[in-house]
């Protein structure tokens, strides 16, 4: 069985969802299809919800009728009959009269907030099947509200996912195809709740290894991951293959067409990842498994958002334990820290999560002196093959970055990855340097 993704850019327009159906009845493997929100209906559920929250009910309802307006639209053009046309207009007016209850609730907490943002993903996959049920094609909606969770941390709980996929899935064995949403998911408190924006890779990966598919395809707007951000850099290319390692490090530094921790369920349990197009499906996309090819320089991504902090210890040369009374503090507040460098009697570390900073800095002052941390930074993260016997490496790296100040510097954690810490300003400078100095023939 495979998990094909298909994000918010590919079902954003009629003729999309209809290039989909093409696509996902063109072989004969069965599909679990999983369905983002229509482009840009996130980003309006949340003004809509922004709204709420400020109390401007009246914007909130413009709001409301302007999304409904072009959800309308979308089915008057999506639908061939007038049965077709009214199953579609039932789903609108259904959902539509759920998001105007909401706005009745007062006041409008982040529960209403999570319930209204899921809205977009279960407009979409209804909408599609209502769809493909004109189309003949028989299928099934598969709620992902009923098999997808996240414990107390957040964490999907993926073994939950793998009992419920059990017993849900062999009363659908007559069917080919299996639509459900990406992102959503209930809380342990059985609330619905959601995997973050960007969450529908994620969804499809946690599927497709509770399922242990035979591959997860993630269907966008580009043919594969490029060597480095298309939105900033011009003469970009597609990397063919990648290692879960590679590609974990570029969605975790940055590189938007995955979603940060979309890699490791399929590398737990080894399904292959393909990135695919759905605007030009013969492009070979990127493949990401265990094998990879031996070229150096894969791949460059960039995290903005970081926060250096600088921490020195207050006791001689030679202490111990210094480190691990630090990292208490980060484990204590829940706050990852991403790059490491140190000297005899300092650490440097960055975060992207500030909530705790605060209290991380109190406890801290216990026993270190304190710099000022360095807000607005950016992690550029360069990606390839770079084992210990690899000579050169760095000092292209350097090289390439050799007008641009570096902060921090981290290499040698993995065999696949060497991080730089620059200031946000320097980012597309510091990309497009490396682009010219790592990947230009
Ligand atoms: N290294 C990269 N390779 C490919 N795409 C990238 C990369 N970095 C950023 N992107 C952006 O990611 C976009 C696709 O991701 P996204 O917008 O989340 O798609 P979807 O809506 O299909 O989920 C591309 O259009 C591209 O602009
Ligand atoms: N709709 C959600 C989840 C998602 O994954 O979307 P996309 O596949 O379009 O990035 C979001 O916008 O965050």
């Amino acid at each position: 069985m495979h998990v094909w993704k298909f994000g918010g850019t590919s079902v954003g327009k009629p003729e999309r969802m209809h290039s989909i159906r093409n696509l996902i009845t063109g072989d004969d493997t069965r599909k679990i299809v999983v369905l983002s929100a229509l482009s840009g209906s996130t980003n309006a559920l949340l003004a809509i919800g922004e709204s709420l929250k400020a109390n401007n009910d009246d914007e909130a309802n413009r709001q409301i009728d302007t999304l409904k307006a072009h959800y309308d639209s979308f089915i008057s053009d999506l639908y061939k009959t007038a049965e077709g046309k009214a199953a579609g207009q039932q789903i609108v007016d259904n959902e539509f009269s759920f998001i105007r209850s909401l706005t009745r609730i007062k006041p409008f907490t982040l529960k209403q907030e999570k319930e209204l943002v899921a809205e977009g993903e279960l407009l979409s996959t209804q909408i599609f099947q209502a769809y493909l049920a004109e189309e003949g094609v028989p299928s099934t909606l598969l709620p992902a509200l009923e098999f997808m969770r996240i414990d107390a941390d957040n964490e999907p709980e993926i073994q939950y996912t793998e009992q419920r996929l059990a017993e849900m899935l062999p009363q659908h064995d007559d069917k080919q195809i299996i639509v459900t949403q990406g992102f959503i998911c209930r809380n342990p408190r059985g609330e619905v709740d959601n995997l973050k924006r960007g969450g529908s890779d994620y969804t499809a990966s946690l599927i497709g290894g509770a399922i242990r598919a035979e591959e997860i395809q993630i269907w966008t707007d580009i043919d594969g991951m490029h060597n480095n951000d298309p939105r900033i850099v011009k003469n970009t290319f597609p990397v063919r293959e990648l290692t879960f390692d590679e590609a974990a490090e570029l969605a975790y530094f940055g590189a938007k067409i995955l979603h940060p921790s979309t890699i490791t369920p399929a590398r737990m349990f080894g399904v292959p990842v393909r990135l695919k197009n759905t605007m030009d499906p013969a492009a070979p996309g990127t493949l990401i498994a265990d094998r990879t090819s031996d070229q150096v320089f894969k791949a460059v991504a960039a995290k903005d958002g970081i926060t250096a902090l600088y921490i020195h210890s207050t006791r001689m040369l030679n202490a111990y334990g210094f480190l691990r009374r630090i990292f208490e503090i980060f484990e204590k507040y829940k706050t990852p820290v991403d790059m490491l460098a140190t000297s005899e009697v300092s650490v440097s570390v960055t975060i992207d999560n500030t909530e705790r900073i605060q209290e991380i800095s109190e406890e801290l002052s216990t026993f270190c002196n304190l710099e000022e941390p360095d807000y607005d930074q950016t992690i550029i993260c360069i990606v390839g093959n770079f084992s210990a016997d690899n000579e050169g490496v760095a000092v292209r790296v350097f090289n390439a970055m050799k007008n641009i100040p570096i902060r921090m510097i981290s290499y040698g954690g993995t065999e696949s990855n060497l991080s730089l810490l620059v200031h946000s300003r320097y980012k597309a400078h510091a990309l497009n340097a490396l682009n010219d100095g790592l990947f230009s023939l």
